[in-house]
């Protein structure tokens, strides 16, 4: 059965209030462990993807999702890191206009690598760069939508660039390192592998995260992923109008 909405998480932790609000009706488990969720927000049916942490996960969890089914739209979404540097705070919103897996490439002096020599996404020549540019007006779209959604609750939701890690920063020197090279908004670990493999299949995918954490913060006593998944299932409510 192919759902309205796929909504691809890291953890059922970050889903939590998504769950409480909107309980899937029927839960599965494939052969490697995923476990997919079905159920109905409104009127719209979702099924909940909930890949484990970092690309690898993210990318088998959504081949293996997509080999069997076809969402109308994809939204790849969990906690992330934001920039000290752009002003927003834990609790704020992001909707990423471009995700950027800073790993790929070919590594030089510089901090952030020259193009590979060749297309890691066929006929996509900024995938040599790892960066994957999401559907402009699919971006509009879903900022219009989440604007009007938390306009009374003083939450901000903005547009910008997203990069992808396999190494969670650490350091807020190198947090600031990051920020100068790429102006990016959020930091977090899966979003470029599903835009590649949604890419791969033809499927739309917007991604939208909530702030857990300055990039940087070592302290996980100044995380806080409940704050971050309560604006989640706000996020995920929202965006299920869209479709
Ligand atoms: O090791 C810990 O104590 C610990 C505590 C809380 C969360 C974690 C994670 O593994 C979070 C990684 C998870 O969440 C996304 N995320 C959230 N913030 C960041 C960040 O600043 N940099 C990178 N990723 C972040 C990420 O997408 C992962 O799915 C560990």
């Amino acid at each position: 059965m192919n759902p309205d909405l796929l909504i691809l998480c890291a953890t059922q932790v970050e889903m939590s209030h998504f769950l409480t609000l909107w309980p899937g009706v029927s839960k599965r488990v494939t052969r490697t462990g995923l476990t997919i969720l079905s159920g109905k927000v409104h009127e719209k049916t979702y099924d909940l993807v909930l890949t484990g942490a970092g690309v690898f996960n993210a990318a088998h969890a959504l081949t293996a999702y997509l080999e069997h089914a076809s969402p109308v739209l994809i939204l790849q979404t969990g906690i992330a890191g934001v920039f000290q540097q752009t002003g927003l705070n834990i609790g704020d919103v992001a909707i990423a206009t471009q995700e950027h897996y800073i790993h790929t490439g070919v590594q030089t002096d510089a901090f952030k690598n020259a193009p590979l020599p060749f297309d890691v996404l066929k006929d996509e020549p900024l995938s040599r760069q790892g960066i994957y540019p999401f559907d402009p007006d699919m971006v509009d779209q879903t900022h219009d939508r989440l604007c009007r959604v938390f306009s009374i609750t003083g939450t901000r939701i903005v547009k910008g660039l997203f990069i992808t890690v396999s190494t969670i920063t650490s350091s807020l020197n190198r947090a600031n390192q990051l920020y100068c090279t790429f102006s990016s908004v959020m930091e977090a670990m899966e979003g470029a592998a599903c835009n590649h493999i949604a890419a791969l299949y033809g499927i739309p995918i917007i991604e939208v995260r909530a702030a857990s954490n300055f990039v940087g913060e070592r302290d996980k006593e100044k995380w806080d992923i409940d704050l971050a998944a309560k604006q989640l299932g706000v996020v995920c409510t929202g965006v299920s109008h869209l479709i």
